[in-house]
């Protein structure tokens, strides 16, 4: 059954019209190496151990920008498109009936989460109900594009969209034009200039400082109470970090008055939002977090986030292999071979755009690999190959096919060959209202650790966002995780700590 609403009653968590607090007992396990006292000889021990942590979440929800870096691109355009249906209740004719407007493929807005049950009937709530949130209907949405193009035109462009639809939605969207971008060929494919006509001229210094007067522009006009920007640009090549030039926050800044080239658009938005301590979440693979940005926004405390969507053929990747080495098969050769049409792929045609994407495509299973060195030996990895190719005629139809091979019992051999065809924009679209939502959340949430002087934000670097990013983005130090039920979980469990309830533990015990 699924409840709409509810409120958690509890000793330990208390609702006052402004905050949700609460005490949360977080269990853990340390382990040790320790000597036994009776023979003296060494053994691993583990220990639980307790510890108390106080949340504080502002409930108040913002009125919230959300301003998107390629808003005229197809997932920007797809997006801006799902939500003005949705908040204007548009239904369309289609070959198979008519079709509503819905949120499907967002966490926030269409998935449930478990919390108890009522005589004896699972009990399920929206996932969005968990902590106040953005209401999405309710985002100002406005951003940047090197083409000047507007987004009614767009999204006829993107050919993602049923055309019922797009006639619907033409008057709402034909006077949304995105705000000039910052072009620099050096970054992506060279195929991509014939679009580029909507360009903020200057030095790269220059260029940062006019995102940042739009930043501040869009917030005063729209009358916005906070504003989250997200990168769903080109994919850019990787940038070169190289010491005295990205390496520390003063060698970048002092980079930028010297004009050095090696700055990329996205590190020169990410600046930009740092400065205004907007958060800024990167939906592509390449490293615009190059370590000057990060000391920067861990100096300012200012949300960053990323990196790549994870949509479509990793996000089945980071399953597949998960459920695979849990079950003690052994993946040992996996083959990811996708085209598609769209201009992301025609971006991607070219080695040094492509090379960021198949970085981020192939990181993705090395947590699970390393989890498990009964199936693999230190250094051993699977075959992993990634194969993106360019084929105009399909458009943002997106073919994947993978193919897994693995060794299972008694020398055996198990092939997985799987096929997904869909527009790569409708995949993508949720996830980006979903890396919004949850970074605006994360800046409404405060903590610490029994011992703590005070309350404290998350660190900046938001791993919290990890669920929706092929490259999650993490503090030094921290662990990668990349097996999605895993990031999911702990995503969930640190909200529900926030309202006192302990993560959904699956036991079952009362049906034993
Ligand atoms: N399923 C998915 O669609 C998916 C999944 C993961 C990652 N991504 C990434 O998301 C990004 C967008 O995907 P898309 O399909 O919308 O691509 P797209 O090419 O349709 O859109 C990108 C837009 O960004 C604009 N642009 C390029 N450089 C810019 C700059 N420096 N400043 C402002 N605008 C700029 C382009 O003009 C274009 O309109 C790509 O980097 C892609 O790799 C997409
Ligand atoms: O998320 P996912 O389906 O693994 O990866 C996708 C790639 O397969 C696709 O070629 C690319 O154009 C998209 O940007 C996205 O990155």
């Amino acid at each position: 059954m699924l409840v709409d609403s509810f409120r958690v009653d509890s000793p330990h968590v208390e609702y006052t019209e402004d905050v949700i607090k609460s005490t949360y007992e977080y269990q853990t396990t340390e382990f040790l190496h320790e000597q036994r006292k009776s023979d003296g000889k060494y053994e691993w021990v583990a220990r639980p151990k307790s510890v108390p942590y106080q949340f504080a979440t502002q409930c108040k929800v913002p009125k919230l920008g959300m301003m998107l870096v390629g808003w005229g691109g197809n997932n920007g355009s797809t997006l801006t498109a799902g939500i003005l249906a949705n908040k204007e209740g548009i239904s369309w004719v289609t070959k198979d009936g008519v079709q509503h407007a819905n949120y499907f493929g967002s966490l926030t807005q269409a998935s449930t989460c478990r919390v108890g049950s009522f005589r004896g009937e699972e009990i399920h709530v929206p996932f969005k109900s968990i902590l106040p949130m953005v209401d999405p209907n309710d985002l100002v949405i406005g951003g940047w594009d090197i083409s000047n193009m507007n987004l009614a035109d767009a999204m006829d462009r993107a050919r993602v969209l049923d055309i019922d639809l797009q006639k619907q939605l033409r008057p709402l969207m034909q006077d949304m034009v995105p705000m000039p971008g910052i072009y620099d060929p050096d970054f992506i494919a060279a195929n991509q200039e014939s679009r580029a006509n909507n360009l903020i001229k200057g030095t790269k210094k220059e260029q940062m400082e006019r995102i940042i007067q739009d930043i501040r522009t869009f917030k005063a006009q729209n009358k916005v109470d906070k504003i989250v920007v997200l990168w769903t640009a080109n994919t850019e090549r990787y940038s070169d970090v190289i010491v005295g030039l990205n390496d520390t926050k003063d060698n970048l800044f002092a980079s930028l008055e010297k004009g050095e080239k090696e700055i990329s658009p996205s590190t020169l938005f990410a600046l930009a939002c740092i400065h205004e301590q907007v958060p800024f979440i990167n939906g592509s693979p390449q490293n615009t977090f190059v370590p000057g940005v990060i000391e920067y926004a861990v100096e300012k405390n200012s949300l960053i986030g990323g990196d790549d969507f994870k949509s479509g053929q990793t996000k089945m990747k980071s399953v597949l292999v998960d459920f695979l080495v849990g079950a003690g098969i052994k993946p040992t050769s996996i083959v990811s071979y996708n085209h598609l049409g769209n201009n992301d792929g025609m971006n991607l045609s070219a080695p040094q755009t492509f090379r960021s994407k198949e970085i981020s495509k192939s990181n993705v299973v090395d947590d699970m690999v390393a989890s498990n060195s009964i199936l693999y030996a230190p250094g051993e990895h699977p075959d992993h190959v990634i194969v993106i190719k360019y084929v105009p005629y399909v458009g943002d139809s997106k073919r994947a096919m993978d193919e897994y091979t693995s060794e299972i019992f008694m020398g055996g051999r198990n092939t997985i060959v799987m096929h997904n065809t869909c527009e790569d924009s409708l995949l993508a679209a949720p996830l980006i209202l979903d890396l919004v939502l949850l970074a605006e959340l994360c800046t409404r949430i405060q903590f610490k650790e029994d011992g703590e002087e005070k309350l404290h934000s998350f660190h900046p670097v938001a791993t919290l966002l990890s669920y929706l990013t092929k490259a999650p983005l993490v503090p030094a130090g921290t662990p990668v995780v990349n097996a999605l039920a895993k990031q999911r979980a702990m995503l969930e469990n640190i909200m529900r700590a926030c309202i006192g309830l302990s993560p959904d533990n699956n036991m079952m015990l009362e049906y034993k």
